[in-house]
């Protein structure tokens, strides 16, 4: 028997989730087609997980720095150890609690949620686990896997999946990558106390944020972090008699051993084994699905959100652009779409970085030199004033354009740079100006109230 509805999400994540919910809510008959565990990427092998081995990272930084606020005594009682799997075990506890809060949503909804892997029939069918499926409106949310490298012994790596799966802290590791998941996890393993090696191809890493950013972070690499290996790309990969790994580089230099090598060298679109091609829709030449602002693929009635899409690999973007897809389809609003412009997001590097806006680069090249003002700051956060690392710059950049010095680019590096962020993305997305930063009153003493005092 075909089953039919009237909205259909394939993939179970941040996208397909919202814009089902969406559709329910606005009275339709939906469902979700899920190969794997609800929640995708973010809950189950990507921001949870991750955050919460940056907060254990977090607090190891600042168990670094309970002598120098007084706690010398306390932490002499016992030796502070760490236990990777009691964090682990507890993680994905969490991680179960939110498998079951999104199946109260389903419920309370009334959407239907599909187990099995869905493969397109054509574009108004699908088929999962040997049935028939039809729908009036399809959106393709089946998100992205890590990729590896067609090198030798690349499969004795892992990749972030094989990351969440540890269960054990590998002594030494090394990392290969250069953008936020190579940064984010390096961090975390060095944090924790694994000895770590971070690989990128070419002289730093995150190299398309402001440089500002990826400049400071790697000086502070050079102080407390991974160790960085720059132009060093992995040629092929050993593996020794005791099981640990070598990693041959092509400039003829070698890393290792280590216990443990993660590729983290970005993310392809789960789009090649769905059987697309009998939609009639164009994939570009890496397998992202091409959309219009309105998400609408090349084929009516088919739409594309999230990570397959190729533009802003984000959870709160699929989340929105999946429930404003919904809003347009069912709730007469025929213009709701996306703005994908002035996006803030937040690297989990230690120490972390916010950003949102243009890079100086950017900006210059988008207003030229003449028409900006770029205004930047550098201190101690109070934080750490009192420790030993007091030398630690928290540092901070606003670029302003035009006469009324328009606020287009916000950059801050340093112990509270993720949660103070979001208020100032709100207040570039109304158009906000140097004036206005500088007509509201500080909030002391923050890290924050720096760009309002620039
Ligand atoms: C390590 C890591 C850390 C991250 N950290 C952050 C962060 O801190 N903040 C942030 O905003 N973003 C972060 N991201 C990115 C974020 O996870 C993604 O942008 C987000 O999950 C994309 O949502 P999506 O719905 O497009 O795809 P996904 O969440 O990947 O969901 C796609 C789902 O579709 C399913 N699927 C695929 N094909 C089929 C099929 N044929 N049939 C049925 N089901 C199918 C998959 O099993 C999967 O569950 C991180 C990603 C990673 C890997
Ligand atoms: N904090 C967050 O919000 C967060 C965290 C993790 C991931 N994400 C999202 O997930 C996306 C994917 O993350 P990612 O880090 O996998 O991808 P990425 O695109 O950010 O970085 C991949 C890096 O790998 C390098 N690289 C590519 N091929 C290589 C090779 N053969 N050898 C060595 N290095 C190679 C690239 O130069 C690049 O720097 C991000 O773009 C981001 O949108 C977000």
């Amino acid at each position: 028997m075909t089953q039919h509805f009237d909205y259909l999400a394939i993939g179970g994540g941040s996208g397909g989730i919202a814009s089902a919910n969406r559709a329910a809510k606005l009275g339709k008959k939906a469902a979700v087609i899920e190969a794997k565990y609800i929640g995708g990427t973010c809950v189950n092998v990507g921001c949870v997980p991750k955050k919460a081995m940056w907060y254990a990272g977090q607090i190891s930084d600042a168990l670094k720095y309970a002598n120098d606020y007084g706690f010398g005594d306390y932490l002499a009682q016992d030796k502070p150890t760490f236990d990777w799997a009691k964090l682990v075990a507890n993680r994905e506890a969490y991680i179960e609690r939110i498998h079951a809060a999104y199946q109260r949503g389903f419920d309370a909804n009334d959407v239907t949620v599909i187990n099995g892997f869905a493969k397109f029939v054509d574009k108004n069918t699908v088929e999962v686990n040997g049935e028939l499926i039809t729908a009036d409106h399809i959106t393709i949310a089946t998100g992205g896997r890590p990729a590896a490298p067609a090198i030798e012994g690349a499969e004795y790596g892992i990749d972030s999946d094989g990351f969440f799966a540890l269960t054990e802290q590998p002594k030494s590791v090394a990392v290969v990558g250069a953008g936020y998941i190579a940064v984010e996890l390096a961090g975390v393993f060095y944090a924790l106390g694994s000895e770590t090696h971070l690989l990128v191809r070419k002289e730093k890493p995150l190299r398309g944020f402001d440089n500002m950013l990826s400049d400071t972070l790697v000086e502070q690499m050079a102080k407390h972090g991974p160790t960085l290996h720059n132009h060093s790309t992995p040629e092929r990969v050993e593996k020794l008699a005791d099981g640990r790994l070598v990693v041959h580089l092509t400039n003829g230099k070698t890393i290792g051993p280590v216990d443990t090598l993660v590729w983290a060298i970005g993310r392809e679109p789960a789009t090649d084994n769905i059987n697309i091609e009998s939609t009639g829709i164009e994939l570009d030449e890496r397998g992202f699905i091409p959309t219009d602002k309105f998400q609408n693929t090349n084929v009516e009635g088919i739409y594309a959100v999230g990570d397959n899409t190729g533009r802003a690999q984000l959870t709160p973007v699929a989340v929105a652009a999946g429930r404003r897809l919904c809003e347009r389809l069912f709730n007469n609003k025929p213009n709701e779409h996306l703005d994908y412009s002035g996006i803030a997001t937040v690297v989990f590097s230690h120490p972390v970085i916010g950003t949102v806006g243009l890079t100086e680069e950017e900006a210059i090249a988008e207003y030229g030199e003449d028409n900006l003002t770029v205004y930047n700051s550098q201190f101690t956060a109070l934080y750490q004033a009192i420790t030993e690392d007091y030398r630690d710059p928290t540092r901070m950049k606003l670029i302003c354009a035009g006469k009324e010095e328009k606020v287009v680019g916000l950059h801050s590096i340093g112990f509270g740079s993720d949660e103070l962020l979001q208020g100032f993305a709100v207040a570039m997305k109304m158009g906000a100006t140097k004036a206005d930063f500088d007509n509201t009153i500080a909030i002391h003493p923050t890290s924050a109230e720096e760009f309002v005092t620039l």
